[in-house]
């Protein structure tokens, strides 16, 4: 099939990628020129594990290009530009943008397929906007391991008003081996905003958790985790306690769903309060970082890690940057280290981030910070992604705590 692919994001290039890697002849298109020419010379603009080889092996399949006209021949054409939210609704401009783009250039018997995260209800405007038939089928991929996700998916949800119309997108992700659920356009959409909601409810839940055994003696809420995550009705995914969920879509897009559904008269309670807990987590940790090392002022502290999660470069949302803004509002000296993110603060590499600093937060769960308790000798420690190990630590060397257990070590 000859695809084209709207909008080259993190989920955009991936599509792209994998399908170009099934042997379909894909057309990237954005609106970002110089994102355009990087890719077309080779340079691809994110880091997602596998994502440069995958694009380097089938280079002779894909082409990129600033140009909609270039989509004129295509038969599917997936839209997955972003989707933000602006004052706490979607904005939408993107979609509409590429919608009326493609109105103009597509074949008329060409399928638009919705990739894009969009309240239930938008492919039914594109579809009156564009004239052509239109299938939701939501992205349920996560940056660090999108192409294992995008290629092996827990299931493939396709919403579509015509069977012909699913069926196409069905032909496409069959290779995948993944149950197929079909829906209607409005319930693929909703199915998107239910998942990353009740995810993010997860982790919100078990730092709520996580606070609660911080206030009990013996209680390590790893061990709480554990315990229910055995039960299958739980399962042990998405229970890691910690400074909680940021990123490019789970802040959005509870955001988005909580307005859209009080806008209808039925606000989602266990959203908003998931999103309450979520945005206490980063002053959580520098509160905790006081309590062990006091006043912050003028004094220096290291941040390790500043991407929203380990295995990307994306600091969209992080928690960590909160954090980072709390230290300097609190007077603090901030350095900072990751091994692939960069972020408006002083960036210094792991060792010199540490030797420099009296304080210390864990911010992002990256491999890099397990096993460097030796290095943490003598510092004040907060492990906000509880990566250290407490058998591990010379309680005579220093004092750290991690979020979501009761114990202050050391002297
Ligand atoms: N990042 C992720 O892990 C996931 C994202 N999603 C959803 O997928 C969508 C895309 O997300 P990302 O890939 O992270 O976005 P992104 O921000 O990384 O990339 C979006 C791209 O779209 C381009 N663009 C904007 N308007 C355009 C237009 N009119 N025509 C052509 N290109 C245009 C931008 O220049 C940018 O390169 C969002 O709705 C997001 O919620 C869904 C699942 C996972
Ligand atoms: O719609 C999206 O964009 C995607 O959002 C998330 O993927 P992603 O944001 O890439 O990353 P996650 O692995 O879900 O992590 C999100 C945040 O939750 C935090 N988290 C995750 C799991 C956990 O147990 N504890 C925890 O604090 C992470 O540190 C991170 O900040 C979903 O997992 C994907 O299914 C979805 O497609």
């Amino acid at each position: 099939m000859k695809i084209g692919i709207i909008g080259l994001g993190y989920v955009g290039l991936v599509t792209s990628a994998v399908l170009a890697d099934q042997g379909h002849l894909v057309v990237g298109v954005d609106v970002d020129s110089k994102r355009v020419e990087g890719l077309s010379c080779g340079r691809n603009p994110i880091y997602e594990p596998g994502l440069d080889e995958l694009l380097a092996k089938n280079k002779d399949r894909l082409q990129f290009t600033t140009d909609y006209a270039k989509l004129s021949d295509v038969d599917v054409a997936f839209i997955s530009v972003s989707t933000p939210t602006v004052n706490g609704e979607i904005y939408l401009e993107y979609v509409m943008s590429a919608s009326k783009s493609l109105a103009k250039v597509l074949r008329k018997d060409s399928l638009i397929v919705m990739k894009s995260t969009v309240l239930p209800g938008t492919s039914r405007k594109v579809r009156e906007i564009t004239g052509r038939e239109v299938v939701s089928n939501p992205e349920f991929l996560k940056e660090g391991s999108a192409i294992k996700d995008s290629i092996n998916p827990d299931r493939v949800v396709i919403g579509s008003y015509t069977k012909e119309a699913g069926d196409v997108v069905e032909s496409i992700w069959k290779f995948t081996g993944a149950p197929i659920v079909r829906t209607t356009p409005e319930e693929a959409e909703m199915i998107k905003y239910a998942a990353n909601s009740f995810l993010a409810m997860k982790v919100s839940f078990i730092n709520e958790i996580a606070n609660l055994c911080e206030r009990i003696p013996n209680c390590d809420v790893n061990k709480i985790a554990e315990g229910i995550g055995l039960d299958k009705r739980i399962s042990p995914h998405f229970l890691k306690a910690g400074l909680g969920w940021g990123g490019s879509c789970f802040p959005k897009d509870t955001l988005a769903i909580s307005t859209f559904a009080r806008s209808l008269g039925t606000p989602l309670r266990t959203v908003d309060a998931s999103i309450q807990v979520n945005n206490e987590r980063p002053k959580r940790a520098v509160t905790l970082l006081k309590e062990i090392m006091g006043q912050l002022k003028g004094r220096k502290v290291c941040v390790l890690g500043v991407a929203f999660k380990a295995d990307t470069d994306d600091t969209r949302e992080s928690v960590a940057l909160k954090v980072i803004d709390i230290l300097k509002e609190e007077g603090a000296q901030v350095v900072a280290y990751d091994p692939k993110a960069k972020a408006n603060v002083t960036m210094v590499s792991m060792e010199q981030c540490i030797d420099e600093s009296e304080g210390v937060i864990i911010a992002t769960e990256w491999n890099h910070f397990k096993g460097i308790e030796d290095k943490l000798r003598g510092k004040y420690v907060v492990d906000g992604r509880r990566l250290l190990d407490p058998s591990k630590m010379d309680l005579t060397k220093f004092r750290a705590i991690g979020l979501g257990t009761p114990s202050i070590q050391g002297e």
